[in-house]
């Protein structure tokens, strides 16, 4: 709740409503749940298998074994799971990953728990577009209509980006709208972007769609270097 209220307050140019979501861990209770409901901040729980990417070493070890009461719970507070989608078996090819996980957690979790709303971040492979085009129960929507955008933008020090086991997102929020209109575009399927971008996110939550527009315009632009790009600074700016 205080994390929500510093966001509102930091909010300068726009009167967006930040969804809050709780970081669910092997020791989440259901009770936790329930306060995160009546919070009336908290939306969406983010399951992180423990280890998988950026923050996560407090994530999930055991999904079926620690959080099962969790999961139930969440379905009668009718609160969505959002995925982190990828195995941390080292043995697997980080490029199977996420096929791996649909088949042994994912694929799973929607057979047992068919009333949950479960939202698959950031698909990678066509394996998980198969499979969010399969489920009919857990992702609600009819097909199309329940992929939608998220951009995974996340600012990473060059360092963790560049190495042999780098960090995943990519710092894209300024450029976002442009590129997917670009792939759209390229696909012959521009006419989807609308849907993509500002209706099937909400209509599958069940918020309302935001009624302020963007309008893109095609025409060249982007030609920007932002200050001190590439250099080390000195100085690290953090909370107090
Ligand atoms: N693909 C990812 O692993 N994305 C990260 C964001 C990040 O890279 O920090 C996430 O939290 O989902």
């Amino acid at each position: 709740m205080a994390y929500c209220q510093s966001i509102l307050k930091a909010r300068e140019y726009s009167d967006f409503t930040p969804l809050m979501t709780l970081y669910l861990t092997d020791t989440t209770s259901p009770n936790e749940i329930k306060l995160a409901r009546d919070s009336g901040v908290v939306f969406v729980v983010k399951l992180y298998p423990a280890g998988a990417t950026t923050n996560s070493q407090d994530g999930v070890t055991d999904l079926f074994g620690k959080c099962l009461p969790v999961l139930e719970e969440m379905v009668q507070q009718i609160m969505p799971l959002l995925v982190h989608g990828e195995v941390t078996i080292p043995d697997v090819d980080m490029f199977d990953r996420e096929e791996v996980f649909i088949d042994t957690v994912l694929s799973p979790l929607v057979q047992k728990i068919p009333q949950l709303k479960v939202i698959m971040e950031h698909i990678t492979t066509m394996d998980a577009v198969n499979f969010v085009e399969s489920c009919d129960k857990g992702f609600v929507a009819p097909t199309r209509k329940k992929i939608f955008l998220g951009t995974d933008s996340a600012p990473h020090d060059r360092r963790k980006k560049e190495c042999p086991c780098g960090c995943a997102g990519i710092y894209n929020s300024h450029v976002a709208l442009s590129v997917y209109a670009k792939v759209f575009e390229e696909a012959g399927a521009l006419e989807k972007l609308e849907a993509f971008t500002s209706f099937n996110g909400p209509d599958f939550y069940g918020l309302p769609r935001n009624t302020s527009k963007i309008k893109l315009i095609k025409t060249p632009w982007g030609d920007i270097v932002p200050m001190f790009a590439g250099e080390t600074l000195e100085w690290l700016p953090s909370h107090a």
